[in-house]
């Protein structure tokens, strides 16, 4: 099981949620009068808090047997969250890697931790570290390594309106951040797509 998310009281009402959303859709001058857009409110109160409800999951480890002591890099995991300055969406992907101690993890997990942490609002930096400080935790691994690479739409769609640009954020731990080398090799890694 994974730890609760910080920003966050407990208890969702989409009850109210959806009133308050048809409120605030009438009062930016939408009129929610037609069929076509009468459940609008319930449409876009189902997806936000599905963007921000986390899904609990085993982290499941197994012991390293082999010894692997090796970097273990999962690249290209899909991020979508939210920031939490205007509740729009961030879309990128994470780079994430490890390296062994006397346990390693399902593959899988490493991507399931990234999901966890996405939904939710917040920045980029707190949700690159939200990854890295669980997986060093739940790991006891010997360096531990996030990289986020995303487009905020608040910066592309409206506001400073700079589609394609890609906001970059790093986390490291333990040998990945203090170790040379084996930060140089992570890093350029995560770099192989860019
Ligand atoms: N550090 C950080 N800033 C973010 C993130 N997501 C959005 N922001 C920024 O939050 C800031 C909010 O600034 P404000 O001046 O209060 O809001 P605003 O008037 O909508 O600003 P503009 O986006 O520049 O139009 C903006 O600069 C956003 O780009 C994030 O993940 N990390
Ligand atoms: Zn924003």
């Amino acid at each position: 099981m994974v730890t609760t998310l910080e920003f966050r009281r407990p208890g969702v009402d989409l009850r109210a949620a959806e009133d308050a959303a048809a409120d605030l859709l009438e009062a930016l001058g939408l009129d929610l009068a037609h069929e076509s857009v009468a459940a609008t409110p319930g449409r876009m109160v189902r997806a936000l808090a599905e963007m921000l409800s986390p899904t609990d999951f085993e982290m499941t480890t197994f012991p390293n047997d082999e010894g692997y002591d090796e970097l273990v890099l999962v690249q290209d995991i899909p991020v979508r969250s939210l920031c939490q300055h205007h509740v729009l969406p961030f879309v990128g992907v994470a780079h994430v890697g490890y390296l062994p101690g006397a346990r390693i993890l399902g593959l899988s997990k490493l991507a399931r931790t990234v999901e966890y942490h996405s939904r939710g609002a917040q920045t980029q930096e707190r949700l690159t570290q939200r990854v890295a400080e669980h997986l060093r935790t739940a790991l006891g691994a010997k360096g531990v390594g996030v990289v986020i690479e995303a487009e905020h739409t608040c910066m592309s769609l409206r506001g400073a309106r700079v589609p394609g640009s890609r906001t970059v954020t790093s986390a490291l731990f333990g040998r990945l951040r203090d170790d040379a080398a084996s930060r140089a090799e992570f890093l350029a890694l995560t770099r192989s797509g860019r």
